[in-house]
C-alpha cells in the first residue's frame, strides 16, 4: 500500500442551484519516496484532489487514507493535528502572513506544538538556511522576491520534517529561472526522502518528475 491511496474518490460539490462534479471514481497510489506530477486542464480537479489528500476537505463517496490513517474516520482536530505532523503545504501564491517576517512565517506550525520558543528559533533558522534565505529573517513579505516568498514558504513547509509535501503550483508565479531554482529545492528535498505531490500546468517541469498523472473532467485518463 502507498503512502496515499484513493480508492474510487468521488467528490462533489452541492450548492442549492448546481451540482458539480469535480472528481469522478478516482483511485491513485502514490509511493512513498515518490515524485509525482498531476497535470490537465483548468477545472478538471487537481486542486480538490489536492485538498482531500491533504485533509482540508472529505469525499462524497470513496476512502483517502494518509500514511495509513483512514481519513474518513477522524475529527476535525485530529485531521488538523494529522496534517501539521505529516503534511507541509505549498501553493502558487505563497499564502505567507504580510504583517510577520520570514522567520515568524517559517515558525508559525511550530506554534501549534508544545517546543520552547528557543527550539522553534533554531529550527526555523536551520531550514532557512536549507533554502538559502538565512541572511532574510527580519525582512518582511513584501521586501523580498517571489522566488525568496516561495522559499520561505518552503521552509515553512519544511519546519515539521511533514514526510509529503503537497505543492499547487508551486512555480506558477515565478519567472522560468526561479521556477527551476524552486524545483531544484524539491528535487532536493525528495532525494531526502520526502514524498512529494506536485499539481502544474507546466509540461517541462512535470517531465523532470517520477511520474505524471492526468486528469480530464474528474477522471484520470493516464
Ligand atoms: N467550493 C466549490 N463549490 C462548487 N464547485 C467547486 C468548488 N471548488 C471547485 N469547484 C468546481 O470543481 C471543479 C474542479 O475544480 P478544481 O479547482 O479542483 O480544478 P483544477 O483542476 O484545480 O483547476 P485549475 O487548474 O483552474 O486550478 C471545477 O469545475 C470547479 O468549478
Amino acid at each position: 500500500m502507498g503512502i496515499i491511496n484513493l480508492q474510487g474518490v468521488t467528490k462533489i460539490y452541492q450548492t442549492k442551484e448546481v451540482e458539480t462534479v469535480a472528481l469522478e471514481n478516482v483511485n491513485l497510489e502514490v509511493k512513498a519516496g515518490e515524485f509525482l506530477s498531476v497535470m490537465g486542464p483548468s477545472g478538471c480537479g487537481k486542486s480538490t484532489m489536492l485538498n482531500l489528500i491533504g485533509l482540508l476537505d472529505v469525499p462524497t463517496e470513496g476512502a483517502v487514507t494518509v500514511d495509513g490513517a483512514a481519513t474518513g474516520r477522524m475529527k476535525d482536530a485530529e485531521m488538523a493535528e494529522f496534517r501539521n505532523k505529516t503534511l507541509g503545504f505549498v501553493f502558487q501564491s505563497f499564502h505567507l502572513i504580510n504583517s510577520l517576517n520570514v522567520l515568524d512565517n517559517v515558525e508559525l506550525p511550530l506554534l501549534y506544538r508544545k517546543s520552547t520558543e528557543k527550539s522553534r528559533r533554531e529550527t526555523a533558522r536551520a531550514v532557512l538556511e536549507k533554502v538559502g534565505l538565512s541572511h532574510r529573517t527580519k525582512h518582511f513579505p513584501s521586501q523580498l522576491s517571489g522566488g525568496q516568498c516561495q522559499r520561505v514558504a518552503i521552509a515553512r513547509a519544511l519546519i515539521g520534517n511533514p514526510k509529503i509535501i503537497l505543492a499547487d503550483e508551486p512555480t506558477g508565479n515565478l519567472d522560468s529561472k526561479t521556477g527551476e531554482e524552486i524545483m531544484r529545492l524539491l528535487f532536493e528535498l525528495n532525494r531526502e526522502g520526502t514524498t512529494i505531490v506536485m499539481v502544474t500546468h507546466d509540461e517541462h517541469m512535470a517531465r523532470k518528475t517520477q511520474r505524471i498523472v492526468r486528469f480530464f473532467d474528474g477522471r484520470r485518463i493516464e
